[in-house]
């Protein structure tokens, strides 16, 4: 099969789809890999080094794009990556269409099948394909809202440990998933007073065994939120009902409860963020001020640590690619009900409920294209 890698054009997003390493995996399937040039440098892997793979490079992008049977991306395609997609090509990348309706609907025109990481799914319950870069985005969480927290940023000028003598500070993380569970775990490294909300008490049950008591597991209710947001200097959003729009928790009217130059760092934001006043931001431009309150809701945060984020990206989609590549998206998403949940758009068609209810489309079910 011809797969192509091109490069990630979103803002600030260096990461590439397939290391090395995975190229060279394909090739030996029979594969040929072609890599647009330049692609993989943000991430620290050379062209000379896909080229020791076995992966070809093309410089022009519309060739790279013409020629492929199999696209793979890491974000959702931006405006001129839709326009070269065709029918018949098959693209696999983060698409989070619960949260852009005109990006569904340009897939949708673009005839192509699109097959979302984020929906993914595995025999445990969990999202493999967007656990590692959850795991990434939950431990930078705590940087970025430890940055947020300076004066400098519109924070309130509290150190996240405190120090001899002053308390630290206390930390919410409303969602206590990988993205909840990564941060909790920084926070708690650092010295804050960590809780972590959840509606799951079997999640919560795994999170008190896991940190023997160490971060206080709170049943997430409206009058838990209440409480931290009157209480806490930051608060992480990691709430997430796969494939769905994030629900919104804290509202502006809430803002006003928060100490002064507090933080909410969203980042469910890729959802459609879980708080009311939160809006995408870049690494260019991270965070804003609403009411007195710092918001930090960058929606590709793996994508400044590219080196890490790369390579447990592709260790993860390593798997799956090479079925899509082995077998076709047919046979594949046929073979394997977990990957068939991946399945968003085909042919014009929404195939994942979530997405189709939320912007009142028709919903055709995968398997009744796997036959
Ligand atoms: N901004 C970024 O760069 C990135 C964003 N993400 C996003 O982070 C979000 C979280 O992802 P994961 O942790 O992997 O999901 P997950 O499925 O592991 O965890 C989500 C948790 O939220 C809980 N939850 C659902 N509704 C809740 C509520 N009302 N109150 C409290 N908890 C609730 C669930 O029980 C679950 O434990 C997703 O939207 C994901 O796309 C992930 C990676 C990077
Ligand atoms: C999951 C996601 O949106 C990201 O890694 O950028
Ligand atoms: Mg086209």
């Amino acid at each position: 099969m011809q797969i192509a890698v091109p490069k990630e054009i979103k803002n600030h997003e260096y990461r590439v789809s397939l290391t090395p390493t995975g190229a060279r995996e394909l090739v030996s399937h029979g594969h040929v890999v072609t890599l647009q040039a330049g692609a993989g440098e943000g991430a620290g892997f050379a062209d000379a080094t896909f080229e020791a793979a076995g992966a070809r490079l093309e410089t022009d992008v519309a060739r790279l794009w013409d020629d492929a049977e199999l696209i793979l991306k890491v974000k959702e395609p931006q405006a001129e990556e839709v326009a070269r997609l065709n029918a018949g090509q098959t693209l696999f990348t983060y698409l989070h269409l619960a949260a852009e309706e005109s990006l569904t609907r340009a897939l949708m025109e673009s005839g192509a099948t699109c097959i979302a990481y984020e929906t993914v799914t595995d025999r445990q319950g969990g999202l493999p394909l967007l656990a590692p870069m959850s795991t990434v985005a939950g431990r930078m969480a705590i940087q970025a809202g430890a940055h947020s927290l300076e004066k400098a940023q519109g924070g309130s000028g509290v150190l996240l440990p405190g120090v001899p003598g002053v308390a630290p500070a206390r930390v919410a993380v409303i969602g206590g998933g990988v993205v909840g569970e990564n941060a909790a775990r920084m926070a708690l490294g650092l010295g804050a007073e960590v809780r972590v909300l959840d509606t799951s008490i079997p999640r919560l049950e795994t999170l008190d065994d896991r940190y023997q008591g160490r971060m206080k597991t709170v049943f997430s209710t409206a009058d838990a939120i209440d409480e931290a947001v009157r209480e806490c200097d930051l608060i992480v959003g990691a709430v997430l009902i796969p494939g769905a729009a994030a629900p919104k928790l804290i509202t502006r009217e809430m803002l006003a409860e928060m100490k002064p130059g507090s933080v909410l760092v969203d980042v469910a934001i890729d959802q459609g963020g879980c708080f009311e006043t939160s809006r995408a931001t870049t690494h260019t431009d991270p965070s804003y001020i609403v009411d007195g309150i710092v918001h930090y809701c960058v929606a590709n945060m793996p994508g400044a640590v590219a080196r890490t984020s790369t390579q447990a990206l592709t260790n993860a989609t390593l798997p799956f690619v090479i079925a899509l590549a082995d077998k076709g998206w047919q046979q594949a998403l046929a073979d394997d009900t977990h990957f068939a949940a991946g399945l968003n758009v085909h042919a014009g068609q929404v195939t994942y409920q979530a997405v189709a209810e939320a912007f009142g489309l028709e919903y055709v079910a995968p398997d009744k294209l796997l036959d």
